[in-house]
Formats: C-alpha cells, structure tokens, sequence
C-alpha cells in the first residue's frame, strides 16, 4: 500500500496535505514561507504533536531562506526572532518547540552564514525520516498490547500517519499488532469537536484494510461496561517527568471510565515528546481553541447564534491512570519518573 506521508518537502518548498479538507476533500497546501508554515500549524491544516514538530523543521529552512544575510550574528538573530514566531504557533505539543530548538542548535554551531541554510535542511530531512523509524520502533515495542483476537482496543483522536512522518504513534501501534497477524476489533472515537477520529482516523484504517468501528466520544463508556474494550491507547502531546500526560481532550475521561472499568490504558508516543523539564502536568500549557469549533462545524452553526462555548483542545491524564508508556525505546511502566528518564536517555 502507498504510505500516508502529509509533509513533503520539494528543497524550496513545503506541501502539506490539508487536514482541515479530509476525508472528502485532498489538497495540498504549499508553503514557501515560515510565518504561512506557522499559521498552517495554528489553523491545523498540519497537526499531530509529531507531525508539527516536522513541519516547524521545515519552517525554520524557510526562515533561513527568507533571513539569510552574511553578517551571522544578525542573522542568527533573525532566524532565532522567526524560530521563536513558529514555536507559538500552538502551546501545547512539545515538540514544536524541541524542533525549533534542535534547528537553532545546528544553526549556532554553523560559522559560516552561507552554509547555515544547506545544514538546516538537512536537519529538517533528519528530523523527518527518523520520526518515521521511531514510529515503527514504537508499532514493535507496543503490538504485544494489544488484545486477544476478537477483544476491543479503543483509540482517540489521530495517531497515525496524519499525526506524524508517516506510520502514526497510536494507531501505528494498532497497525503493527495487526499487521503481526492479530485479529482484535478496533474501535475509535469520533474525537468531537474537531473529528480527528470520524475524518481522519477511520481514513486512515480504511486505507490499511484494517476494520474500524466508529463511535461517539460518549459511547465509550458504554463500550467498555459491555466487556467490548480490552484495551486503551492513545497519542501524546505531552508528557511530563512523573508520566502526566497531556492528549486530546477527551483522554483524561477515557482513561478514568478504563481505571472504572479495569481495562489497562496506555500512551504511545515518541521520547520527543516527553517533557522533563516539566516535573507534573499541572504545568502543561493546555490550548484554547475558537469557540466557533464547538457551537458549529465547516462553517454549519450547530448551537444557536452567540453561544458561548469552552474548548480546550487538550486534557491531562494523571499518571496513576497510566498502565503503560510505550516509547521508541521501551515501554515504560510506574514509577515514570525513573522509567521515563531511562527511555529518554537511551533514545
Ligand atoms: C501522534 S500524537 C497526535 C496527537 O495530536 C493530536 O492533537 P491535534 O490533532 O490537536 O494536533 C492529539 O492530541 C493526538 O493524540
């Protein structure tokens, strides 16, 4: 089958497959400058913790493109002024922030200007092939996870190739165990209000041949009461030092109606995206997205004119709710603190 791969880079410019357009709609989006790479970020016609953290790479290329002059220190400044633009993009996913900051390094430890572009894209180029590798690892460590045949896994938002280079996190984990032969029943969640699982992830298995049951985000309690859940994984946008994690809105609650209900619930996620710098998620940057998002979809209102809406785009889930971290490098299990230190050290 042909892989899903929403970011490419042509060596001027970037194509991103529209997300905010799919299933029914494929187009793409081309990029020629950092601050429209950013935007495309905040609108998320790119999106998935991994996936930015691609395209933020790629946007930092562009940055230097555009800034490139021959007194360096000025233009260090220039690229760490458009670096700093990119990271905020959107608060909550780490690893916009540890891709400009990877680039940033390479940069500062360029002394020529004029070679400072070259090994910036080459950066970007690295960022991007080993996030697809490390997916693949994550798919190996965690396929034993998965269920029995004929038993249910349940997945949340998009972790697949959408969310990533290629190959996904969560679903990729779905995928490996799968394609190692397993006959388990998938389901996913619709993921309101954005739909990430009704557009994208049930796109995504139709794609792999794998049969995918959609549900409503308020099914899923109803799911694992009648025994049809053995099983629990979900993404990552951020995960702190004690395992806290921060995913899609609507995680946390699937992960306490899974403790209720004694289904094991775990992560999948790349080391990147573990955060050791933040000791618990109380600190995680939770973002805010339009009340529009909630009270209408596509442009369709849905509640009536000037209702006011919350919506988070992002929940934290308590470690204790955790069973298991599967990164590229192992799958981490309590105590985080220590387990997560090891995984990221081994990366
Ligand atoms: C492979 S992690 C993807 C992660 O990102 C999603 O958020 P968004 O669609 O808002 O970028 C969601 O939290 C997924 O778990």
């Amino acid at each position: 089958m042909n892989e899903i791969r929403p970011i490419n880079w042509t060596g001027s410019r970037l194509e991103l497959l529209d997300q905010t357009l799919l299933p029914h709609q494929h187009v793409t989006v081309r990029i020629t400058d950092y601050r429209a790479a950013a935007a495309a970020i905040t609108e998320m016609r790119v999106r998935g913790a991994p996936a930015i953290g691609v395209t933020a790479g790629y946007a930092m290329v562009l940055a230097a493109a555009e800034l490139q002059s021959r007194e360096r220190d000025h233009f260090i400044g220039a690229l760490r002024e458009a670096g700093a633009h990119i990271a905020a993009a959107r608060p909550t996913a780490v690893n916009l922030g540890w891709a400009v900051r990877r680039m940033m390094r390479v940069a500062e430890a360029e002394p020529d200007p004029g070679s400072i572009r070259p090994r910036l894209e080459q950066e970007a180029r690295r960022i991007q092939e080993e996030d697809e590798a490390i997916n693949r690892r994550i798919g190996e460590h965690g396929r034993a996870l998965m269920p029995a045949d004929g038993q249910g896994v349940l997945t949340h938002c998009n972790t697949g190739a959408l969310a990533t280079s290629a190959f996904g996190t969560a679903l990729g984990v779905i995928r490996a165990g799968w394609e190692a032969g397993g006959r388990f029943k998938v389901y996913n969640t619709e993921t309101r209000p954005w739909l990430q699982g009704a557009r994208l992830t049930s796109w995504e298995f139709q794609q792999l041949g794998i049969p995918a049951t959609l549900i409503a985000d308020s099914a899923a309690g109803v799911l694992m009461q009648r025994g049809e859940v053995s099983c629990v994984i979900t993404g990552a946008d951020r995960v702190a030092a004690n395992g806290d994690t921060a995913n899609k809105v609507g995680t946390y609650t699937l992960a306490v109606l899974a403790h209720e209900n004694g289904i094991p619930f775990y992560i999948a996620a790349p080391t990147s995206t573990v955060d050791l710098a933040i000791a618990h998620g109380d600190d995680i940057a939770i973002e805010e997205r339009p009340q529009h998002e909630v009270t209408g979809y596509g442009g369709t209102p849905i509640a009536p004119e000037g209702t006011p809406a919350y919506n988070p785009a992002f929940d934290v889930t308590p470690h204790r709710y955790i069973a298991g971290i599967v990164t590229e490098t192992t799958v981490c299990r309590p105590p985080y603190t220590e387990s997560l230190r090891q995984a990221v050290d081994a990366a």
